[in-house]
Order: C-alpha cells, then sequence, then structure tokens
C-alpha cells in the first residue's frame, strides 16, 4: 500500500520525509492557499525535499487548460500526479493526459459511478473522499468496498486512494478493505508508528541491558 501525506507544510514534509517508506505528498488548492506562497514556489520545495512523488491539482476550467496547467506544474516536479476535480472536463483531461503516460488522480469522488467513469478515462489513482461521507451519515468504507470490488471484477488498474481520512484506524480500514493507497493529514502520519506499549516495552529493554553492562563492568 502507498502511504502520502497531504500537506504543503514544508516542516512537516521535513519531518515525514525521514521516514523512508512515504511514497510522496499531495496537495489541494485548500492545502496549498494555507502557504500564503505562490504554489510553484511551493511545489518546487516540496520537490526538492521529496523522493516519492508529489501530486498537484489543477484548477483551470477547461479540459485544454487543465492539461496545459498540468504540463507547466509538471516541468517542475520529478514524480508529478496530477489531480483533477470530478467533472466532464476533468475527465476529457485525464484522458489526454493518461495517453501521454502522465500519471492522474480523479479527486472529488463520492460514488461508485464515479469511479468506473475515472478508471474508463484512464486515472492512474482514484480518491473517494471517505471521512467527508461519514461526517453526512453515509458510509465512506462502504463506497471504498464497492469500488474496489468493481475495479477488480472490471480489471481496471485504477489504484482507489483512500483520501479525506481522520485517524489512524481510517488507514487499517483501507488496507483491509483493499485500497491501493492512503493520504493522510502529518498528525495522523506521526500517530501511525506510535504505540504506549512498545514505550513501555523498550525502555524496559534498554534498563535490563543498560544493568547487564553495569553487571559486566563491575565483574
Ligand atoms: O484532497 C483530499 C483530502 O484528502 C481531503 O481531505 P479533507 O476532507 O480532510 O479536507
Amino acid at each position: 500500500m502507498e502511504i502520502f501525506i497531504d500537506t504543503a507544510d514544508i516542516k512537516e514534509i521535513k519531518s515525514a520525509s525521514q521516514l523512508s517508506i512515504l511514497d510522496g505528498v499531495t496537495t489541494n488548492p485548500t492545502i496549498l492557499s494555507k502557504q500564503k506562497l505562490p504554489p510553484r514556489e511551493v511545489l518546487v520545495e516540496i520537490n526538492s525535499l521529496v523522493r516519492g512523488k508529489v501530486w498537484y491539482q489543477v484548477t483551470s476550467e477547461k479540459a485544454g487548460d487543465m492539461v496545459d496547467e498540468a504540463k507547466e506544474m509538471i516541468s517542475v516536479i520529478n514524480r508529478p500526479v496530477i489531480k483533477l476535480p470530478m467533472g466532464v472536463e476533468a475527465l476529457n483531461a485525464c484522458h489526454i493526459l493518461s495517453k501521454e503516460g502522465i500519471e492522474t488522480n480523479m479527486t472529488l469522488v463520492f460514488s461508485v459511478s464515479q469511479a468506473i467513469l475515472a478508471a474508463k478515462a484512464g486515472a492512474s489513482y482514484v480518491s473517494p473522499y471517505v471521512g467527508r461521507i461519514n461526517d453526512t451519515g453515509w458510509s465512506g468504507y462502504q463506497l471504498i468496498r464497492e469500488i474496489v470490488s468493481v475495479y477488480e471484477k472490471q480489471q481496471f488498474n485504477t489504484k482507489v486512494i483512500g483520501a479525506s481520512l481522520r485517524g489512524s484506524y481510517d488507514i487499517v480500514e483501507m488496507a483491509m478493505l483493499g485500497a491501493k493507497a492512503v493520504t493522510m493529514p502529518y498528525k495522523i502520519f506521526s500517530e501511525l508508528i506510535r504505540h504506549p506499549m512498545t514505550d513501555i516495552g523498550r525502555t524496559q529493554f534498554d534498563n535490563d541491558w543498560q544493568g547487564l553492562q553495569d553487571h559486566l563492568k563491575n565483574m
């Protein structure tokens, strides 16, 4: 399963990049707007810090403009993934970009029918917004289950990336449901590694080892 962090905060990206298994950084217009800097500049810096993929979401309205915007951003990213917000123009842009071998992600996906169209357009990834669906009282998990099942039955190569995740257990759910990727805020990412029992166990091992060293020194 690929693991991404959903942030443009440079401090968070530097910290998360210490973990070599991180697969990259996803962004969106809301995330980039928080930096109060030109998005291209921010992406250049993110690209210099990240070994993996850097995701950029186009903001143009028309398919042709989306393709041009994507190409402009791709020029400053080593391993780009172009995010397209679900719709007719985005599907057409996705079709063009994917035929040119550019990795794409159909974002803002809330139904299986949208996910089917994204796969038909050749999207590399599709992002169902799990948390936002759960927030409305519907099941984001059920949507992931259904999309994964349809993709398997239809032998689509598009990968499901669980997005809009709210807690570390969401990541486990995504893995169990067969999502091939997840993206999450830095806070959740940093929580994945921790468990109080691990800390207690490590302290005990360290103390016992130190006790042995002291004992051997005094022999
Ligand atoms: O770009 C997609 C994000 O994962 C959306 O997350 P959010 O619902 O927390 O804004």
